[in-house]
């Protein structure tokens, strides 16, 4: 006998505490149909999923096609096509569209890729359906486009995982006629699956149960285990009126070894002692009834083991009535050393064109990315810009002028022009401007009493009583250091008007005229309007470009794992490289594209022109770019599911909004949050983008950013490409 082309040797897998594989042992030997069979939660995928090097054992050894399946993956995987349980291809995507990702996966060139999708497509029938999109597909159809992506490379090996489950019976012939094709071309086929009938259809049979595989032989062999056919016993099917009512009453007698509900009839094991009309009169249903001797159905085995199994446990290999493993089957031809089509040497890029070409389809056939990536971030700039404006003027505020004299009004008059504070309103009583700062209606009220003017006039000090609402302490404190400014500078006036007389006045500026000591002349650059929009929209830029780029990448990659299509693709030859540029590079274009829209809105819109060099600052984007899309590739690490990727994703944003200096400055944080921000590389990025734009700062000038960004990107970038590993989770 030759090698077998399946070796499973005592393999076993846990997570956690829970056995899901517990010391399984079979062989698969060329051309045949192998059938694992076994309740859900079995450990039937489990066992697929080590065979296709993408969960590695707890113990034991396995090998396919003479490869060890925990060293040698990577070269199984070309040999191998796989099918999983879910429907795991690209539903947006045609059916050309997959079989062409799949062919170019798998390395084949473009003539080989033309005669293989020829050959799939008759194969299964799916010629008629070239551009019809696989999400549009009906269930059998779907299968078979299965089936074809898997089948395209040509595979020595076909691991198919319940191929058939939910399909019509018609479907289900159809592909078993197609497996059967498949087998008699030297293809060896590992097929799971719930129907008994198609477990008859086997070559070999494995029965697992709570992760233990009970029995392993042919369908015919396994019929006449003594465990399904005791000597002293003879089983019959039973037909009788409503037999579920019977069924427990049949259980309870001491010569029924066993019943078993099937269809329309109970198929019954009975002692031979015992005929069965005894056991029908017994019931009362002689007149209707019928009974017949057959022989065991496969469903009458698994039903027996399982009963039995936790007396039988696994059926001992060494046991002298143990049925042989699969044998090779005669008829099958010998498999070629390497298939006409065989791609040539996979490297670590291997595939990087197809998931590129994929990627970029997706994008085009999914108006929404475009639409997040490119319109959304224009209208947040254009809405935030405008709505993030720290200068605060305006403030709402009442007077209550009980002296109502020149003097007085003089005073509200200044207060009005520095435009801090907007007259809403006199009042006349005390009540009614009480009730203005309660109702929240004015934040400040003035009240001016009715000796203002009197002593001013007499030189005495004349008190003013201003008013703030707390509540909003950046609006209060704005008022208060206005008013105190506006008192001082009046009675700096009102002061020097009279010093000017004086023989000894402070100082006198060039026309002999009384002034202050000390001038202090400033001058604002890079802002000079102090407008805050110029200082926001450069950081909101870089907030905006992480934003589109963590969440996109996030989910591109969690979106194929909920999917089943990343399983899929850990199965390929795809190389962890090609794999992940593929995914990440048309994100860092569409991301880029977004950057100079942003861009131009910022100096359109709100007029901020980039002082500094556009290459310059467009290669630090790039930069920045990296480190996010690295950003994203790690939530997709750490994300099962979408709804998870959106939390990480939000746990990352918020610190980058809220600390990298966008809106609070970073020098007033406490010492201990002030080191955590040169962890955020969007501290880098808003300081090389202020630095550029507003001040056109040159590279020497912003050596610290740039060093400080390289080091984060680095470090997530290496972080998250050391967890994406090219195979399941734990
Ligand atoms: N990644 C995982 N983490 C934790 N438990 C897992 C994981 N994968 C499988 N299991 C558990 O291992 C057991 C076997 O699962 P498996 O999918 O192999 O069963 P199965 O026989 O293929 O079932 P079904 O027919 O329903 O697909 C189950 O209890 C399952 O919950």
């Amino acid at each position: 006998m030759t090698e077998p082309i399946i070796d499973v040797r005592s393999l076993s897998r846990s997570f956690g505490p829970l056995v899901a594989v517990r010391d399984v042992n079979f062989q698969v030997h060329q051309g045949s149909i192998f059938g694992l069979l076994g309740p859900n939660g079995s450990g039937k995928s489990t066992i697929i999923r080590m065979l296709l090097g993408i969960l590695p054992p707890s113990s034991g050894d396995a090998s396919v096609l003479g490869l060890d399946v925990r060293t040698d993956a990577e070269q199984i995987k070309p040999r191998v096509g796989y099918m999983s349980q879910q429907f795991s291809l690209y539903a947006d995507l045609s059916v050309q569209e997959n079989l062409d990702f799949y062919a170019r996966i798998y390395g084949l060139d473009r003539g080989q890729l033309v005669e293989r999708r020829g050959a799939v497509l008759e194969l299964t029938g799916l010629s008629d359906r070239l551009r019809q999109p696989a999400a549009t597909l009906s269930g059998g159809w779907k299968q078979r486009l299965a089936l074809a992506c898997s089948l395209i490379h040509q595979p020595d090996v076909l691991f198919l995982d319940e191929p058939t489950a939910g399909i019509d019976p018609v479907a289900r012939r159809h592909l078993w006629d197609l497996l059967f094709e498949l087998s008699g071309q030297g293809v060896t086929l590992l097929v799971t699956t719930h129907y008994m009938d198609e477990a008859e259809r086997c070559s070999d049979v494995g029965y697992i149960y709570q992760s233990e595989l009970l029995v392993l032989g042919k369908p015919e062999q396994l019929k006449q285990l003594p465990e399904v056919n005791p000597a002293d016993s003879r089983r019959y099917e039973l037909r009788v009126p409503s037999p579920a009512q019977h069924l427990a009453a049949l259980r309870r007698l001491p010569e029924v070894r066993d019943a078993t509900l099937f269809g329309e009839t109970i198929h019954l094991l009975l002692q031979q002692t015992r005929e069965p009309e005894d056991v029908l009169r017994q019931l009362g249903v002689t007149a209707s009834a019928e009974a017949r001797q057959v022989p065991a159905s496969l469903e009458d085995v698994f039903v027996t083991l399982t009963s039995n199994a936790p007396k039988v446990g696994r059926v001992d290999p060494d046991r002298e009535d143990r049925v042989e493993s699969a044998e090779e089957p005669s008829g099958a031809p010998p498999l070629p050393e390497t298939r006409p089509t065989r791609p040539g040497k996979h490297s670590t890029w291997t595939g990087l064109a197809a998931v590129l070409i994929k990627e970029f389809v997706h994008i085009r056939r999914q108006p929404t990315t475009l639409f997040f990536m490119l319109v959304v971030p224009v209208m947040q700039t254009i809405i935030f810009g405008y709505a993030i404006d720290t200068q605060i003027e305006n403030i709402p505020t009442v007077v209550f002028n009980l002296d109502g004299r020149q003097q007085s009004r003089e005073l509200v008059d200044a207060l009005v022009n520095t435009r801090r504070f907007r007259l809403i309103g006199h009042v006349q009583s005390e009540e009614t401007f009480q009730r203005s700062m309660s109702s929240g209606q004015a934040k400040v009220g003035v009240r001016i009493p009715p000796d203002y003017a009197d002593r001013i006039l007499r030189g005495e000090q004349a008190s003013l009583q201003i008013l703030i609402d707390g509540s909003d302490s950046q609006v209060a404190t704005t008022a208060q250091s206005t008013a105190k400014l506006l008192g001082l500078n009046l009675s700096i006036q009102m002061a020097m008007a009279k010093g000017d007389a004086l023989q000894l006045a402070p100082a006198r500026d060039a026309f002999g005229r009384g002034t202050l000591p000390i001038d202090v002349r400033t001058r604002m650059l890079y802002n000079p309007d102090l407008d805050s929009s110029h200082f926001f929209v450069p950081g909101l830029v870089g907030i905006i470009l992480q934003l589109v780029t963590l969440f996109l990448t996030s989910f591109a990659v969690v979106r194929e794992r909920e999917l089943g299509t990343l399983e899929q693709l850990f199965v390929t030859p795809v190389g962890r490289t090609g794999l992940l540029l593929g995914k990440l590079l048309p994100y860092a274009l569409v991301g880029f594209v977004a950057l100079l829209t942003v861009l131009a809105v910022m100096i359109e819109v709100f007029g901020v022109d980039i002082r500094g060099s556009i290459p310059l600052l467009l290669a630090l984007s790039m930069l920045f770019m990296v480190c996010s899309l690295g950003l994203g590739l790690l939530v997709s690490t750490l994300a099962k599911t979408q709804l998870e990727a959106v939390q990480f994703a939000f746990v990352i944003m918020l610190p980058s909004v809220l600390l990298s200096g966008f809106v609070f400055p970073r020098s007033e944080m406490p010492l201990p949050i002030y080191l955590v921000t040169f962890a955020i590389p969007a501290t880098y990025y808003i300081e090389i983008l202020r630095g550029v734009v507003l001040r056109g700062a040159d590279f020497i000038d912003l050596v610290p950013w740039v060093a400080g960004l390289t080091i984060c990107g680095a470090i997530v970038l290496i972080l998250s490409v050391l967890r994406f590993q090219k195979r399941l989770g734990a």
